[in-house]
């Protein structure tokens, strides 16, 4: 399937991906999409392959992967559920910002229960006033004594409810990015409340739900990184997000493209196969091409990021942008070969459709993408 040049171990892993996704997720995603089905026993299963803590380093107990191998392993997932892998990516990247910028008492508090998905991080940016524009937080973190106060909301949170750990960017100081701090926020500490589990156009193995805090009492020593990095450790920890949710589309593209060829060989009109039309044929390629442009394209990123390279930031946006818009074109292409039966649920095209419809928002949008691209390009 893949082109680009892996290694033995890189193509191990990618294998054992493909496995359990074959025999854990692709046979129940549908009923999980349909009755709303959150699957923390898979997600657990996933953990104890290593996938709760791919790029946790081994020091912490992680296993210590790049970010190639991370997307290797989220492509592979999304081939039978983008949500879940999705789910499983924002995890990811909630352990890595606490195993990489925590003190070690941090790390010893959190990483051993976060490593195999025992508690389920989450990442709080968004708030409901503050999208894009993600440096106008207002969640305010006052400090009394040895812990901080915390008041404010935050919108759209993967896991929120479900979750143990809230992994969240608060105001400690000033207006804009240097008053933003990060902190470890528990479930189960006295002010936390969520509200409704949102109703989503796809994404519905997964809950989604905004994040309350009254006067949350938080410790001083859950802080991660010092005060005033937060805004920085987020960007950093979106630089991987943004990675995979790219491969997650990547891995919804494959699928439904593999899905659209055996549909066409199958389908007859007009006395033969759809797939022995030149248009079928002219579509296949343009979605084959586009998925292998975004994949080489995204797996640079991936290197880059890795070798923390000085235009990582720059290139992650630039996969993500491709990835997602390419992914869901794709997604749209093999619905349009599949005619009106694309658009059943009786074939697993329009879940397909529905889940990777999100990845061009979320995670910063494509616009955002593209901003980060364009001031890249114009810095003086
Ligand atoms: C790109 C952006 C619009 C930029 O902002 P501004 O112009 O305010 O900030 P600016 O002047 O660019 O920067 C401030 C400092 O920060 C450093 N830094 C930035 N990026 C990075 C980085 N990547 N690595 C290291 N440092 C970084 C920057 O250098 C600067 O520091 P300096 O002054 O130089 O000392 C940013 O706000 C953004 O991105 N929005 C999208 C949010 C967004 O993506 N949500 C998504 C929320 S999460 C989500 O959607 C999820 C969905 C599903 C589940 C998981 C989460």
């Amino acid at each position: 399937m893949q082109q680009f040049d892996l290694t033995d171990d890189q193509r191990q892993i990618q294998e054992m991906a493909q496995k359990f996704t074959a025999d854990a997720i692709t046979p129940f995603a549908a009923e999980w999409d349909e009755k709303h089905i959150f699957p923390r026993d898979t997600i657990r299963q996933a953990a104890e392959l290593g996938f709760g803590s791919i790029y946790v380093s081994e020091e912490s107990g992680g296993i210590g992967l790049g970010r190639l191998e991370a997307a290797l392993i989220m492509e592979a997932m999304a081939y039978g559920c983008p949500s879940t892998s999705a789910f499983i990516s924002i995890h990811n990247m909630a352990s890595w910002m606490i195993d990489r910028f925590g003190d070690q008492a941090l790390k010893d508090k959190y990483l051993p229960s976060l490593i195999p998905m025992e508690r389920i991080g989450s990442y709080c940016l968004t708030e409901p006033s503050s999208g894009s524009d993600a440096a106008a937080l207002k969640t305010r973190a006052v400090r009394d004594g040895d812990h901080y106060v915390v008041s404010g909301s935050k919108a759209f949170i993967s896991g929120g409810g479900e979750n143990e750990i809230y992994v969240t960017m608060v105001r400690t100081g000033e207006d804009g990015p240097k008053g933003i701090s990060c902190l470890v926020i528990e479930k189960d500490m006295p002010g936390v409340s969520f509200g409704a589990n949102e109703k989503k156009l796809g994404w519905h193995s997964q809950p989604t739900a905004q994040v309350n805090f009254d006067e949350v009492r938080v410790p001083v020593s859950n802080r991660v990184g010092g005060e005033g990095e937060g805004f920085r450790i987020a960007m950093m920890g979106l630089d991987g997000g943004r990675l995979n949710i790219g491969a997650c589309s990547l891995g919804g593209a494959q699928r439904c493209l593999d899905e659209a060829i055996a549909y066409t060989k199958d389908r007859k009109q007009f006395g033969k196969a759809i797939a022995d039309f030149q248009n079928t044929q002219f579509t296949l390629a343009d979605m084959e091409t586009d998925l292998q442009a975004a994949r080489m394209l995204l797996y640079v990123a991936a290197a880059k990021v890795t070798a923390n390279a000085p235009d990582k930031t720059k290139f992650a946006a630039m996969a993500k942008r491709l990835a997602t818009d390419n992914g869901s074109s794709i997604v749209d292409r093999a619905l349009q070969l599949h005619g009106g039966y694309g658009y059943l649920q009786d074939y697993p095209i329009e879940r397909f459709w529905r889940d990777l419809r999100v990845h061009s928002i979320l995670e910063g949008t494509n616009q955002v993408m593209r901003m980060i691209v364009g001031r890249e390009l114009t810095r003086q």
